[in-house]
């Protein structure tokens, strides 16, 4: 049964019980470049009971380090590169370890996404290729799909990876599909969130992103890297030696946030500033708590 966060007392029990806090971040932290209200407040009131913070978010549109100063922006501080993990980071450790993709054959990845997924690939000594290197190659007018042939580089990509990408458009589509022909060439997405919560609404996610990559290729992702995949969570857990039962996770995507904690046996918390409704809330076995926002957390330890 959900239970609802409406007293001090339920929040002084959740301070007593759980030792990490994981902390999704769109939605639930902020929405876009605002922050949401008494979260600085929250994340102060956990520091100063010695919890650890870890921020576990699906947005590849940037890198850790762009979240530890986004974070700062909004005057929440003392938070390392270790604390952050997110979809960009998670899908460069599977391309690394999992995959074990070269980083010697002198190839690329192709990545439809933004500098976040760029960023954390080359920071793991992967050379990679986007649709903004082609426009530093080619005149603008020659960046149309009649001109297509000269625009694709097979011998040169040996992966491709799909993200948020908030430029998409159709000739970018186009040059991935081309790559996607060619079955050898793994398929990575970074995560599968339809939607991406942003202002007082909601606009097309990476996962919209890449259905439409999917069905114009016709292939399935040979793996997709953020919540709620237990890869990502496997990561978190033994690299911070976490105990499960101590452990809570925040979010405001059941399919994501909720399924990431649950299908791991780890406590859930759903907040309503996001993608989700109180309705749906109360009606899904795998939260065990929700509550209005984060801040309800300081708001209502007062
Ligand atoms: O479309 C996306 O990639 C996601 O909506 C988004 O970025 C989710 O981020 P999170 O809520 O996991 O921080
Ligand atoms: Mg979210």
């Amino acid at each position: 049964m959900t239970v609802k966060l409406t007293t001090k007392e339920q929040i002084n029990s959740l301070l007593d019980k759980y030792d990490t806090f994981l902390f999704d971040c769109d939605g639930v932290v902020w929405i876009g470049n605002e922050l949401l209200p008494s979260v600085k407040e929250t994340m102060e009131l956990l520091q100063q009971h010695d919890k650890k913070l870890i921020f576990v978010s699906n947005n590849s549109t940037k890198s850790r380090n762009d979240y530890i100063h986004k974070l700062n922006n909004f005057g929440i501080f003392n938070i390392n590169v270790d604390q952050i993990v997110n979809s960009a980071y998670s899908t460069a450790t599977y391309i690394e370890k999992v995959l074990k993709l070269s980083k010697t054959d002198g190839k690329k990845i192709w990545v439809l996404g933004q500098s976040g997924i760029t960023d954390e690939l080359n920071n793991k000594g992967y050379q990679t290729m986007t649709f903004d290197d082609l426009t530093k190659k080619f005149p603008h007018d020659e960046l149309t799909m009649d001109n297509i042939d000269n625009l694709i580089f097979k011998d040169e990509i040996n992966c491709v990876v799909v993200g948020l990408d908030f430029n998409t458009n159709y000739l970018k589509v186009g040059i991935t599909m081309q790559y996607l022909l060619d079955n050898n060439i793994p398929f990575i997405a970074t995560n599968i969130d339809s939607t991406f919560p942003f202002k007082n609404t909601k606009l097309p996610g990476a996962g919209s992103i890449v259905e439409i990559v999917k069905f114009a290729s016709n292939r399935e992702p040979n793996a997709i890297c953020g919540k709620p995949n237990n890869g990502m969570m496997d990561s978190i857990l033994i690299s911070n030696n976490l105990q499960k039962d101590k452990t809570l996770m925040i979010g405001d995507r059941i399919n994501t946030d909720m399924k990431f904690g649950f299908n791991n046996q780890i406590d859930t918390l759903l907040v309503l500033t996001g993608i989700e409704t109180e309705e749906r809330a109360l009606n899904e076995k795998i939260i065990t708590y929700y509550t209005n926002k984060l801040g309800d957390i300081y708001d209502l330890s007062k």
